[in-house]
Parts: C-alpha cells; structure tokens; sequence
C-alpha cells in the first residue's frame, strides 16, 4: 500500500473511531472521500487540508425553552455548525424538524461547503437548526419557539459572520420571525438571514431558486448528451419549497411533472401537473399547511397513494426534492426498472451511495444535490449582494445569474471530472471542484 493511501486508510478509520454514532455525517464524507481519493494521490498536500475540513470549526448546541398554547412548558435542542470559512462567512440553512441531530447538521454542513465552494461566490458554510416540529403548531407557538431559539443564536451570526436562511420547515413565517428577534436583539438591521420577505430586504426568485436551478442543472445536463426536458414525465418528490419550484420550472420548460408527496404518501396525475395545479399545491402546502392528499378533491383525474412513495410510478427523470436518504438501492432498482435515466437531487443526500452504485451501473445521468441543489445558496449569496448594496435586483436579473451559476456549476464539475480522467462523472467532478477552490484557500490560510 503507498503511503498516502496508507493516510487516507487511516484518516477515513480516526472519522469513524471519533464519531462512530454519527451516521449521515460518516455517509456524506465517505461519499467525497471516493471522489477526492485521486486528488490525495496526486497532491498529498490536499489531504492534510481534508483533515481540517472534516472538523467543523465551531460546533454550537443550546436550549431552546418556550411556552405553548396550553401554557406547557417544551425544550428543544438547537445546533450551529460552523464548518468553514475559508471562502467566507458561514453560510447554510436552518432546519426545523424532529429528525435532527448533530450528525444530521454535520452532515449537511459538510456538503454546503462544496456547494457554496461550487457557486463561484464567496461563502463559506454552515448549517443549524432543530429537534422542534412546527407541524400543526399555531403562528404563536412557532414565533415563541423562533424568538427562544433566536435569543442563543444571536451570539454567533452576523452578515459578515454567519448567515443562516431556510431549509426543511424553515420558511418565509420563520425567517421573519427570527428575524425580527435578531434585529431586536443586536439592535441592527443587516443581512444577517437570507429568504427574507420581499418587502424588507428579500431577493426575487430566492423562493423559486433552489427548484429552478435544479432544474438547469438537469437542463445543462441534458444537452450535454443531446437532449432536451421536452416531454419528459418527471417523478417528483416532497411538496414544498423545493418540489413546488421544481415542477413549476419542468412544466415551463416543456416537461411533464407528475407527482408531488409527503411524509404521508403521494399524489400522481397522469397526464401532468398543470401551472393552475401546481398554484393549488402551493395554497395547500404554503398557506393552509396540510397534507398533500387534500389535493385530490380539487382534481378529477389525481390518485393518492397513502404510505407509498413515488419512485414506483414510470418516468424518464426523478427530482427527488424531500429529505436524505429517500432514495436506497431497492428504490434506484426501481426507478431503473421502470425507465428512469437521469436523477437531478433537489433535496440533500436523497440517494443513499448505495443508490448512487445502481445509477453509475445503469448508465443513469447524476446530478448531485451539492451540485444540482446549489441554486438555493447561490441566490440567497445575490441576496446578501442585494443587501451590502442596499438595492433590490429585477426577477429578469436574478434569474438570468442564476441560469449562469448552474450552468457554470455543471461546467465546472465535468472540467474537473475529465481533468482526473473520470470522464462524465458529475458525481465526482463536483466534489473535486468544490473541494479544490476550499482547501486552496485553507492552504493559503495555514493551519487553522
Ligand atoms: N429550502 C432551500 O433553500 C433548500 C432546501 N434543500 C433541501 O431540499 C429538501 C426539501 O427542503 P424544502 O423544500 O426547503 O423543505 P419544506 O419544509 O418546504 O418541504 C419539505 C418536504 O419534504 C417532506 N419531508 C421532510 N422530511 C421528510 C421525511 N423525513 N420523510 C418524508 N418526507 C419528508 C415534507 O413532507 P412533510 O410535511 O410530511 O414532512 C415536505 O413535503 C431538503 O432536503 C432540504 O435540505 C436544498 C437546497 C436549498
Ligand atoms: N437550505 C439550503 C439553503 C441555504 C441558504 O440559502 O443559505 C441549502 O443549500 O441546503
């Protein structure tokens, strides 16, 4: 065995002797870990700086206390991982969900540091949130709950510091009331969140962007191989933020998206959602918050599937824009078997790498979520743009940035990909070229 391999041996064995419970956090720096292993071996100095990486700089866990309705006393526990700012100020969202963990935060704040690297802008990464579950809670409960949460948080944000926005549950209600508690709090009004509303400091097409760019990457992806979105039926998953944004860009751009799901099953039309249905799904999902089966008694031709997800039903492409690991070997033998040739990750780490394993064997297109995903992050960097500068962009100028970051994003990604000879692996091209743009700069920035 050379000895870097050696290193990376005994690297990838110190990640899981030190956090061995730490399971989604240990999937996604395996993930990178097969793609970066031709870079260590070319340039040992590029491992020693993925040792820093993996170690988040700061990791900030706290009580959150509030009161609800009844006038019963909750604690929940917050989180912050501050993983790098090597390129910036910490940058990644929040999510609020009872599926959170350290493990879950690190993860996901491992892969926003490739992804922001990806967006060619200048933010480094993080990702905070929850164990609390907004679902079903009234606008006081969750405002007492974002004002708790806000009053430890504080301490570590700022628009040239950390600068969190939404994910899963975390969406313009909250913002606005964390927000609010920050401002009254630090006693400033700066960009310090991102997804803020539109009239006090918000950018247009940051609501849309992370299902819009999605979709371009998936569109780059496509002509790359000489083909369009046209006409292709598209399987989609989740039914908010991200999945609502997905469908409506597929159905602008000539595809035919069929599905939407919840936590709690999925809805199928045959022949598509049409923009009217998608608005209906966004009234459901954004205003009145309920389950996604309610669709079916405004469509004369949706079916409800209840405990199912939509990875059975044929398609030609699948947008998997709901929560990691939706997606295992089983459910990527499925979409396989009914026809499905490209995979374009709305959502973060939805396939597992076993999943990942079936597409590559397929011959399946691969858009990765730290790729694919990263029109979110990327709008929400023109938002704090937006903010240093004081002015608010036209909807025509940030979407025509955001086309240009995805197709950048895609380009870069299969550069670095053929320039490691990996030919059309977008999978690892990513992690190449968003893990190069951050290691040269902690280089740069010695051992800290
Ligand atoms: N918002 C953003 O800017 C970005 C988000 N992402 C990622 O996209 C995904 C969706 O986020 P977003 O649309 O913002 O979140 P939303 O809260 O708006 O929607 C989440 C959707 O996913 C479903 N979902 C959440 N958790 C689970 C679960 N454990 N099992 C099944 N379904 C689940 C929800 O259904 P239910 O209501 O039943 O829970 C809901 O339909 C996440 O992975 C997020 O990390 C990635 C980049 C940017
Ligand atoms: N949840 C997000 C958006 C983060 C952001 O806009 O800062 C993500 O990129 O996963």
């Amino acid at each position: 065995m050379s000895a870097v391999a050696e290193k990376i041996a005994v690297l990838r064995a110190s990640i899981r002797s030190r956090d061995p419970d730490q399971k989604e956090f240990l999937q996604a720096v395996d993930e990178v870990f097969e793609s970066l292993t031709p870079v260590f071996q070319q340039d040992p100095q590029y491992l020693e700086a993925f040792e820093r990486l993996i170690e988040p700089e700061r990791q900030i866990i706290f009580r959150v206390p509030w009161i609800d309705d009844s006038g019963v006393q909750r604690v929940n526990r917050g989180y912050r991982v501050q993983m790098s700012s090597a390129l910036g100020p910490y940058k990644g969202g929040l999510r609020f969900h009872p599926t959170v963990t350290l493990s879950v935060i690190k993860f996901l704040a491992f892969e926003q540091t490739f992804k922001n690297s990806l967006t060619t802008l200048m933010m480094g990464a993080g990702k905070g949130g929850s164990d609390f579950d907004p679902r079903g809670r009234s606008d006081r409960e969750v405002m007492a709950f974002c004002q708790s949460f806000m009053c430890e948080l504080y301490r570590h944000i700022g628009a040239d510091t950390d600068v969190p926005a939404g994910d899963i549950n975390v969406g313009g209600r909250e913002i606005g009331y964390l927000f609010g508690q920050y401002k009254r709090l630090a006693n400033n009004f700066t960009g310090v969140l991102t997804g803020k509303d539109l009239r006090w400091g918000g950018s247009l097409i940051r609501p849309e962007a992370t299902g819009y760019g999605c979709v371009y990457f998936a569109q780059n992806y496509l002509a790359h191989k000489g083909e369009t979105l046209e006409g292709k039926r598209c399987v989609i998953s989740g039914s908010g933020n991200v999945a609502q944004y997905t469908a409506e860009k597929l159905l602008q751009l000539g595809a035919v998206p069929i599905t939407f799901s919840d936590s709690n099953g999925y809805v199928l039309e045959p022949n598509g959602f049409t923009q009217a249905q998608i608005n209906h799904v966004m009234e459901l999902k954004n205003a009145r918050r309920v389950r996604i089966s309610e669709y079916c008694a405004f469509s004369q031709t949706a079916q409800y599937f209840p405990g199912k997800r939509p990875w059975e039903v044929p398609a030609d492409l699948a947008f998997p824009s709901a929560t990691q690991n939706e997606i295992d070997q089983e459910d990527a033998d499925t979409l396989v078997a009914n026809g499905v040739r490209g995979v374009f990750e709305g959502a973060n780490m939805p396939s597992t790498n076993e999943a990942i394993e079936v597409y590559k064997k397929a011959g399946v297109m691969f858009g990765p979520a730290k790729a694919a995903n990263a029109g979110g992050v990327a709008v929400s960097g023109l938002e704090m743009a937006q903010n240093s500068q004081r002015m608010q962009w036209s909807r025509a100028e940030v979407d025509s940035q955001l086309e240009r970051i995805m197709k950048d994003i895609f380009n870069n990604s299969l550069a670095a990909a053929q320039k490691y000879g990996l030919k059309d692996d977008i999978q690892a091209g990513a992690n190449i070229a968003g893990f190069l743009k951050v290691a040269d700069a902690m280089i740069h920035q010695g051992c800290v």
